[in-house]
């Protein structure tokens, strides 16, 4: 039922539609303009730009010319060693444990060891936790499955080239980068999300920014959210066929099951990075020689809006993409962590530049008032 009949009380249950303060980083679904950062659209800059080149947009205001570019990728390069205090307690993360939860502690443990101090750090706070991410999740991941001590420089000058290699062990052929780099790119900012929105409610305390980081993390955790590409990942392998799929799907939305990949809090027809992703997804398909996952995918897609008008979101086809590039589902929203790391911290400068602590109100529920009992009279 949409809040949009004449007559009907929108429904404005978690915050939806509320006005929760003011960006100028980005605008989700505005009639006519899709996704942009700071006024550049979307598929601009996913065919045209590279991720660091986006993290500096957002990061400090505008494009950056050759030199600044070349010299802020310089910068990140040389800051993705890990400190031995931080391999340690990665080391001691269990094997089985959620990558998500490896990086909250290691987004947490990094501000233990290199705490701002203050604001004035702020940058380069910021740019040490796009630069060395990458490195924590392959760090442990590679000690806790394989046993070994990964070095974590590479020959990569970016950031999605550096994880596909730490974690392969082995440079990425061009196409695998290039699909990073866009990926990395759709899921760098996207105005006041769950994630982002913690992160600024944790800035509005004058907290400091590895506590706003660490706040995100675990608010893109959940399968509502960043989790999606994971879970949409587990509902595609399920299936051999897209009549399989199909099968499924219909069951899945009988029984009023949620599915995950699909639909959107902002958007109400199409998610403008799905059609991006898509394309490279089918393109990785098309590498590996994949007939099963990809058009399934495209099933389950048509299914969906088919029946429901329900639209795939940034997730569903980064699921079979991220996996024709051999990255493992659980490493999925780790990926999302290492690029919107850029939208959290833009936003956490933007609240500190003009803030007001951030404290809402709530309609309350509970009753009037409520008589003192004793312990031993109560009922
Ligand atoms: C990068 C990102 O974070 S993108 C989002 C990733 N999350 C997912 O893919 C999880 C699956 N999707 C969802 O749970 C939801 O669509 C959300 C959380 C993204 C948005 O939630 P809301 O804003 O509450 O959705 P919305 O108001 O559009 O829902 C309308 C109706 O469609 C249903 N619906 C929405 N998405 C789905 C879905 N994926 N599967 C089945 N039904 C759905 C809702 O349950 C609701 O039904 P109701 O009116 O009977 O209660
Ligand atoms: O905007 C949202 O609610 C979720 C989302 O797509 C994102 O954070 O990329």
């Amino acid at each position: 039922m949409s809040d949009k009949e004449p007559g009907k009380k929108p429904n404005t249950a978690g915050l939806r539609g509320q006005v929760a303060g003011e960006t100028a980083l980005c605008t989700v679904g505005k009639t006519g303009a899709g996704l942009t950062y700071r006024g550049y659209d979307i598929t601009a800059l996913a065919d045209n730009a590279q991720f660091e080149e986006v993290a500096y947009l957002l990061l400090r205001g505008k494009l950056p010319k050759r030199q600044e570019l070349d010299d802020y990728k310089k910068k990140l390069s040389s800051l993705r060693a890990l400190p031995d205090a931080l391999k340690k307690v990665l080391e001691q993360i269990p094997k089985d444990a959620h990558p998500m939860d490896v990086m909250r502690t290691g987004c947490s443990m990094l501000g233990n060891l290199e705490t701002e101090a203050d604001f004035s750090e702020q940058d380069d706070k910021i740019d040490r936790m796009l630069a060395v991410f990458p490195s924590i999740i392959t760090y442990w991941y590679r000690f806790a499955h394989e046993g070994v001590r990964i070095e974590t420089d590479s020959d990569s000058d970016s950031i999605g080239g550096h994880f596909l290699e730490l974690l392969h062990g082995k440079k990425p052929n061009e196409l695998h980068e290039r699909v990073m780099n866009v990926s990395l790119i759709l899921y760098a900012e996207h105005e006041f999300n769950a994630s982002t929105f913690t992160a600024r409610v944790c800035a509005s305390t004058l907290s400091d920014i590895h506590s706003c980081v660490t706040g995100a993390i675990g608010t893109l955790r959940g399968p509502l959210h960043g989790g999606a590409n994971e879970a949409a990942m587990e509902l595609i392998q399920r299936f051999k066929t897209p009549d399989e799929a199909e099968k499924g799907l219909m069951g899945m939305l009988e029984r009023k099951e949620k599915i995950m990949g699909f639909g959107h809090a902002i958007y109400r027809e199409s998610d403008p990075r799905n059609a991006i992703i898509k394309q490279w997804a089918e393109k990785l398909s098309q590498e590996v020689g994949d007939t099963v996952l990809y058009p399934v995918s495209v099933r389950c897609e048509e299914v969906m809006w088919r029946e429901k008008k329900l639209f795939c979101n940034a997730d569903f086809f980064h699921a079979s993409a991220y996996h024709f590039m051999g990255i493992p589902t659980e490493l999925f929203t780790p990926i999302f962590v290492m690029s919107r790391v850029s939208g959290w911290t833009a936003h956490v400068k933007e609240q500190r530049a003009n803030n007001r602590i951030i404290r809402p109100s709530a309609d309350y529920t509970g009753p009037d008032h409520s008589e003192w009992l004793p312990i031993d009279q109560r009922p």
